[in-house]
C-alpha cells in the first residue's frame, strides 16, 4: 500500500506509463494513465510500469455472476467474488439474484451494490429478479430497483426459468419501459424434471436421468416472439447447444427482435463425458453438451451469432458438491479460468484473434448492459480500465488456490495457456503481478 504505483494510478494528477504493451494484442506501445484516464504521451511520466510482452484488452464484463451475497456466504461473498473477477481481468460483475433473501427488492439490491463498492475491487451490478422470490408467477418490483441506487437495468430469475410465459411477456413490457434487459435461463422445467445430465448416449450409458435440449431451445423460440412483440430486449443466459444458436440466427433473420446471448467457457471447453467420473464438479445447468454442440457454439461466437462469453461462476459449499451426483448442487467456478479457456478454445484454434477477445469478453457485454464506462477502447480519453495479460505464462489451475471462498472448479490439474499480470480499474491498480490489491479502504469515486 502507498507506493509509488499506487499513489500515481489514483487521481493526483501524476502520469503513470504502461510500457511496451501490446494493446489487442497488437503492436508494442506506450500507454499513459492520468486521473483515471488514457492520455496522450508526456516525456516525464511520475512512473513507468515495464509491461513488455504483455498484451492490453478493456477490462473484462461479466453478465453473469453468482457471489452468493447473502445468504450464500460460506460459498462467495461479494468481497471473496470481486477479488475472484478481478485476478480474472473482470472490471464489471453482474450478480444474479439467486440469492436468500433473494434480490427482488430495493433493499437487497442496495445491499449487494453497495458492498460491491466498499470492496472496490470491480464495479458490481445486481441483477434483479424477474418475480417474487424467483416463484415464478408475481413480477417483482422492477421499477423501484431500476429507480434504486443499484439502478438495476438487467432482470433474471437466474437458476429459474421464467416459465410461464405470459409472466414473460409481462416482464418484457416492464423491461422494455425501464429500458432493462431481461435475461432468461432458458429451461422448460416440465422437460427436465429429475435431469441429471444432458438427454443422449452418455447419461445413458451412465445411468443419469436425461435433459432434454428441447427444453432450452423450445424456451428461446417462444422467448424471441414475446421479446419481438413487446418490443423489449431478451438476453438469453448460458446458451449451449447448437440447434439453440440456429434458433437466434432464425429469430434475427425473421423477425425483428433485439435480443443477445452469451456462452459460458465450459460450455465451449468441456463435454457430456466429463460426466463418466461421476464427480459432481462436472455437474452443471445447462448440462455439458456433445462435442458436436461445443464445436458449433465456438463458430457461433466467432461469427456473431451468440454475442459474448459469460462465466456463470457458481461457487459451491463442499457439501453441495462432495455427495452422490443427483444430490450434487448444479455449477462450477468460472473467473479465474474464463479468459484462459476462452483463448484455448478460440484463440489457439484460429477462431478469434485478440481484438475478437476484447469484443466476447468486455466490448459486447458492456454494450448489452448499457456501461457507458466499460468496454471501451483503449485510446486516448478513455476511462484507464483494462487488464494485462501474459501470453505466455501458463500456469495450473488449483481449487484450492483460487481466491474464491469454494473450490469446485472442473478444471483441477489442467494446463491454462495464459495468465493475468494486472488488472485497473479507472486509474488504479486493483491487481498488480497476479495478486489483489488491497483497496478496501480506499475511497470510491463518483
Ligand atoms: N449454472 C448452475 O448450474 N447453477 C447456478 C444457477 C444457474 O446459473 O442456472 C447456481 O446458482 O448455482
Ligand atoms: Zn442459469
Ligand atoms: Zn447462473
Amino acid at each position: 500500500m502507498g507506493d509509488a504505483a499506487e499513489r500515481s494510478s489514483t487521481r493526483d494528477g501524476s502520469t503513470t506509463r504502461i510500457a511496451g504493451v501490446r494493446p489487442y494484442g497488437e503492436d508494442a506501445g506506450d500507454l499513459y494513465v492520468r486521473d483515471g484516464v488514457l492520455v496522450d504521451p508526456v516525456s516525464d511520466p511520475d512512473e513507468t510500469i515495464d509491461a513488455g510482452g504483455l498484451i492490453a484488452l478493456p477490462g473484462l464484463v461479466d453478465l453473469h455472476t453468482h457471489l452468493r451475497e447473502p445468504g450464500g456466504e460460506e460459498a462467495e461473498t461479494v468481497d471473496t467474488g470481486s477479488a475472484a473477477a478481478a485476478l480474472g481481468g473482470y472490471t464489471a460483475v453482474f450478480a444474479m439474484p439467486n440469492t436468500d433473501p433473494v434480490a427482488d427488492s430495493p433493499v437487497v439490491v442496495e445491499h449487494v451494490w453497495r458492498r460491491g463498492r466498499e470492496v472496490g475491487l470491480v464495479d458490481v451490478h445486481p441483477v434483479g429478479a424477474v418475480t417474487v422470490g424467483l416463484e415464478g408467477s408475481r413480477l417483482a418490483e422492477m421499477g423501484m430497483m431500476a429507480a434504486s441506487p443499484a439502478r438495476v437495468r438487467m432482470f433474471s430469475d437466474d437458476g429459474r426459468c421464467v416459465n410461464d410465459p405470459l409472466v414473460m411477456r409481462r416482464a418484457l413490457e416492464y423491461a422494455r419501459a425501464l429500458d432493462a434487459v431481461v435475461a432468461q435461463h432458458a429451461e422448460d422445467h416440465r422437460l427436465t424434471v429429475g435431469a441429471q445430465a444432458h438427454e443422449g448416449p452418455v447419461a445413458a450409458r451412465l445411468g443419469l436421468a436425461g435433459w432434454d435440449p428441447a427444453a432450452e431451445e423450445s424456451i428461446i423460440a417462444r422467448d424471441v416472439m414475446l421479446a419481438a412483440a413487446a418490443g423489449a430486449r431478451l438476453h438469453v443466459c448460458h446458451l449451449s447447444t447448437a440447434r439453440s444458436a440456429e434458433v437466434l440466427r432464425w429469430a434475427r433473420e425473421t423477425m425483428d427482435v433485439t435480443v443477445s446471448a452469451e456462452v459460458t467457457p465450459h460450455h465451449l471447453l468441456l463435454t457430456d463425458t466429463a460426466a463418466e467420473d461421476y464427480d459432481p464438479v462436472h455437474k452443471v445447468n445447462p448440462p455439458l453438451r456433445p462435442s458436436a454442440d461445443t464445436a458449433a457454439l465456438r463458430r457461433a461466437l466467432a461469427d456473431g451469432t451468440v454475442d459474448c462469453v459469460a462465466t456463470d461462476h457458481a461457487p459451491h459449499a463442499v457439501e453441495a458438491k462432495d455427495c452422490e451426483w443427483s444430490a450434487a448442487r448444479p455449477g462450477m467456478l468460472g473467473l479465474q479460468t474464463a479468459l484462459p479457456v476462452v483463448v484455448t478454445t478460440m484463440v489457439a484454434t484460429g477462431l478469434l484473434d485478440w481484438r475478437g477477445v476484447a469484443r466476447v469478453c468486455s466490448e459486447a457485454p458492456a454494450r448489452i448492459a448499457g456501461l457507458a464506462d466499460q468496454g471501451r477502447p483503449l485510446t486516448v480519453g478513455e476511462p484507464a480500465t483494462l487488464t494485462l495479460v501474459d501470453p505466455d505464462a501458463a500456469w495450473t489451475v488449483r481449487g484450492e488456490s483460487l481466491a474464491s471462498r469454494a473450490a469446485n472448479t472442473p478444471y483441477e490439474g489442467m494446463q491454462m495457456p495464459v495468465s493475468v499480470v494486472h488488472t485497473m480499474l479507472r486509474g488504479r491498480w486493483t491487481v498488480r503481478d497476479g495478486a489483489v490489491r488491497e483497496l478496501r479502504k480506499v475511497a470510491q469515486d463518483g
